[in-house]
């Protein structure tokens, strides 16, 4: 298998008049891990829908492995792991009966590292599926993903429903799994689960991809919120003017500030010590801060190209 885990082309996909996605071109390398970030409806789920030839594209193509994902759909099927978006189970088996039941299509799936998942994941195998709770299926759902052991894993928002130690176990495992040389395509909604572990991220907005760029790049477009609390008025002077930080908005006379901070972070910290700080909330980072700095820089290149 010399070709590139994926390659998409032109691909675009219609709902009637609705547009799932239009015109998508990226590849994903071999080994790498690619985080597909977008909002809610913005086109991640139909682009994976098309990548596991659930769906037939209206116009362009998508390959993985070098195979055309809607007409040999079966073969690019036994090189995946797939953990759909909304994992229908089959509901009145139980987790080990459904296990043993994909196995059947898969043959050859080593026992211990069934056992390893198994135990990895935390999942009870004796409960019928009806009556697991989400976050239960979510985690069987993981170990059918992963039991056969494929080059290519596809996860639609893999982590809901999980907890928080059990998102941070599932990120641990899939950099383990790059370390095998597995290549890992990751949809999420969340900007800082995907920081954490891909090299590059496509980001799609309204069924378009917006940006293609390494973590490196998104980290420098990004800014991310501050709210401090004093116990007393301050001279914001002091901290508008570090480098890489905005002053968006004052309250309380000046006793509550709201910041951007893209970057300059130590300095600002080191400002702040010297203020009457009682509280400090610094959000996670967050996606819409990323297509206002791609929006800012669209405009700014289209700006210049008008004058
Ligand atoms: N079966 C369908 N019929 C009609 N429209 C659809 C269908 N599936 C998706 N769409 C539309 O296509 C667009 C993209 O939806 P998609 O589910 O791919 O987004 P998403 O990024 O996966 O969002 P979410 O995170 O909410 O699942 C949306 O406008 C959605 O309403």
């Amino acid at each position: 298998m010399d070709s590139l885990p994926i390659q998409v082309n032109g691909l675009t996909r219609f709902y009637g008049k609705t547009r799932g996605v239009d015109d998508l071109a990226f590849t994903v390398e071999r080994g790498e891990i690619f985080g597909f970030l977008g909002p809610n409806g913005a086109g991640k789920t139909t682009t994976i829908r098309l990548l596991m030839g659930l769906i037939q594209p209206t116009r362009g193509s998508a390959r993985i492995f070098g195979l055309d994902c809607w007409r040999d759909a079966t073969a690019v099927k036994s090189h995946v792991g797939y953990v759909p978006g909304d994992a229908r189970l089959y509901e009145a088996m139980t987790g080990a009966q459904f296990l043993d039941f994909l196995a059947g299509f898969r043959p050859g799936i080593d026992p211990a590292r069934r056992r390893m998942l198994v135990e990895r994941f935390d999942v009870d195998l004796s409960r019928t599926i009806k009556h697991l709770s989400k976050g239960n299926r979510q985690k069987l759902a993981l170990v059918q993903a992963f039991m056969h052991d494929p080059p290519l894993l596809i996860l639609d928002e893999p982590s809901s429903g999980l907890d928080p130690l059990m998102q941070r176990e599932l990120l641990t495992f899939l950099r383990e799994e790059q370390a095998r040389g597995k290549t890992i395509f990751l949809s999420s909604h969340l900007l800082y689960e995907v920081e954490q572990v891909a090299d590059r991220v496509g980001i799609i907005r309204d069924g378009r991809l917006v940006a293609v760029a390494t973590i490196e790049e998104l980290k420098r477009q990004r800014t991310r919120r501050m709210e401090v609390a004093f116990s007393m008025p301050i001279d914001l002077a002091q901290l508008a003017s570090v480098d890489g930080v905005q002053v968006l908005q004052v309250r309380e006379g000046g006793r509550w500030v709201e910041l951007g901070v893209s970057d300059g972070l130590p300095v600002l910290l080191r400002r702040l010590s010297e203020l009457p700080v009682v509280d400090l909330v610094y959000a996670p980072p967050d996606l819409d801060s990323v297509f206002m700095g791609y929006y800012q820089r669209q405009e700014a290149i289209t700006g210049e190209r008008a004058r």
